[in-house]
């Protein structure tokens, strides 16, 4: 028999189960992918109920597959994909899609909060209103369908209403709950000056729990569905990328986490909650209790690799297509790209930015654009690293996660640009693996959050940043930063004109 707990990471494209030991070895992974849904421009949804299919199958496939015992899962716990609005009626069923953070068809209603709350929300929050977030997209429900809004009884976000699916038991953790954008970050409650100001009541916000606490055993009903045992306890977890940083050791404002997942993120440890970025940057509750941490999002990071791909490559390799951007230059053979193929959040928060590529000359060929579509994405992340090195930041390591890290060339990239030394986890999975830790800690195998980082966080591979490379890039970067002026006003009318004309 070796105990084990399970560590759920809830992302975009698919979710991801890791099956971790006392020791921290990872004995165990399955993931199973589900759809996006893009009906309009700026719509991003998903049927909550493929979660908990995806979810049931790799659990199914743990059990069937790889030999686990039930009894031997001692506890899950669970890293999601943040901001989604899943909305349930009296009976707890799902109303509508769920409206993901990469949705960005609430512009209006973040006006309207600005409008009505302007600084005072922000002071609040320590984050704007943006369309990814929350609570415009619930204003939008409100304002576009009554109806639903009427019937809707609890707010969830998605971890949350996996988790409710598999214990029967409604919670929401702090980490998540700062991402509504309806949490009051000093008082750590919801926000009843923010609720009242939006006509929204209380009931629809869920009971507050900390990332470690328990929520719940699995239920009866899942057990017969998964095969899981109604012994495993579940513990609440946390915002995707507050589980990141913990899978990945950020546990010092020295050390910088990079993740491309289907976002990128850029994320910094903040020991206390009264640092305000002023929405520039993102402030969140930690999953680890009483710590904080910040950071700014690109909306399109893996998404802008994987558009290109189905676009362009559709019937090859995804890793062989990544290595050929090795046959391209540094520069790109002079090809720029910037990755707002779905707006943008930071630096630049703009949900009608879209993307382009710049200096296409005859001579590129596609192992250019691959290229430059890697190193545009990183440039995006160094205009994020930029906001907090003039605020007097100074980062020695960077951390690299999610799918992108399965890319040595692109974590060379990164070093390249960032000038700064990039480390690689011993496995990529950072939020599972940090999932996989709240378990651990919640179920009493260790004390602190910092006492299984020293247990399970290990890194591999070291990149050190080519001062021949570093060069370039800098001049390059300073052509890129011209990009986001310089298109701004071309392609909002661009927007404006498949609005106009209804194209898809
Ligand atoms: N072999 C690879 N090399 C580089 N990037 C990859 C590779 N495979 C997948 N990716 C990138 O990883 C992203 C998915 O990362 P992941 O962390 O799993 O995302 P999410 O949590 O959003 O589902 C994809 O969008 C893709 O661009
Ligand atoms: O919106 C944010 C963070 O504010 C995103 O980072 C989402 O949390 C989605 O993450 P991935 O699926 O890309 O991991």
């Amino acid at each position: 028999m070796t105990a084990c707990v399970l560590g759920v990471d809830l992302g975009t494209s698919s979710v991801k189960v890791s099956a971790v030991t006392k020791t921290g070895a990872i004995i165990a992974q399955e993931s199973a992918d589900f759809p996006l849904r893009q009906p309009q421009p700026g719509y991003a949804e998903q049927d909550p109920e493929d979660w908990v299919s995806a979810t049931t199958i790799a659990i199914v496939r743990l059990i069937l597959t790889d030999k686990l015992k039930p009894a031997d899962i001692k506890g899950i716990s669970y890293s999601g994909q943040m901001h989604g609005l899943v909305l349930l009626d009296a009976a707890n069923q799902v109303l509508r899609p769920a409206m993901l953070w990469n949705d960005t068809r609430s512009t209006k209603q973040r006006a309207a909060i600005m409008a009505k709350m302007g600084q005072r929300f922000i002071e609040i929050t320590h984050n704007q209103p943006l369309e990814g977030f929350t609570l415009p997209k619930l204003l939008w429900v409100k304002e576009n369908q009554p109806d639903i809004f009427a019937q809707a009884k609890t707010m969830l976000l998605p971890k949350d209403y996996l988790r409710f699916r598999m214990t029967g038991k409604l919670a929401m953790d702090y980490s998540d709950a700062t991402g509504t954008v309806m949490l009051d970050v000093q008082q750590q409650q919801w926000s009843q000056e923010i609720l009242d100001a939006f006509d929204i009541p209380k009931s629809l916000c869920p009971p507050l729990v900390r990332s470690i606490d328990d929520t719940g055993s699995i239920s009866a009903w899942y057990a017969a569905y998964s095969g899981l045992a109604t012994t495993t306890r579940t513990f609440a977890g946390g915002a995707d990328n507050a589980c990141g940083a913990v899978g990945a050791g950020i546990d010092s404002p020295t050390k910088v986490l990079s993740s491309i997942g289907t976002s990128g993120v850029i994320l910094k440890y903040e020991p206390a909650k009264n640092t305000n970025y002023q929405g520039v940057l993102q402030f969140e509750d930690h999953a680890i209790p009483d710590a904080f941490y910040s950071m700014g999002v690109t909306l399109a990071a893996g998404f802008s690799l994987n558009w290109f791909k189905q676009t362009f490559a559709a019937d090859e390799d995804f890793t062989a297509v990544v290595k050929s951007a090795g046959k391209s230059t540094v520069g790109a053979n002079g090809l720029l790209f910037a990755p707002y193929i779905v707006g943008e959040r930071a630096p630049y928060a703009d949900a009608d930015i879209r993307g382009s590529f710049i200096g296409i000359d005859g001579i590129h060929q596609r192992h250019d654009f691959v290229r430059a579509v890697l190193e545009g994405i990183i440039f995006s992340f160094q205009d994020l690293l930029a906001q907090y090195v003039a605020q007097g930041s100074q980062f020695e390591t960077v951390v690299s996660i999610g799918g992108g890290a399965k890319s040595a060339l692109w974590q060379q990239i990164q070093a390249d640009i960032f000038n700064t030394k990039v480390v690689s986890l011993a496995n990529e999975q950072g939020p599972g693996l940090g999932a996989a830790m709240l378990a651990a800690v919640g179920l009493g195998w260790f004390e602190t959050v910092s006492e299984c980082t020293k247990v399970f966080v290990h890194f591999k591979d070291v990149f050190l940043p080519k001062p021949e490379n570093v060069a370039k890039y800098q001049k390059l970067h300073a052509l890129y930063q011209q990009i986001y002026p310089s298109t701004k006003a071309i392609t909002h009318g661009l927007v404006a004109y498949r609005r106009e004309n209804n194209a898809q």
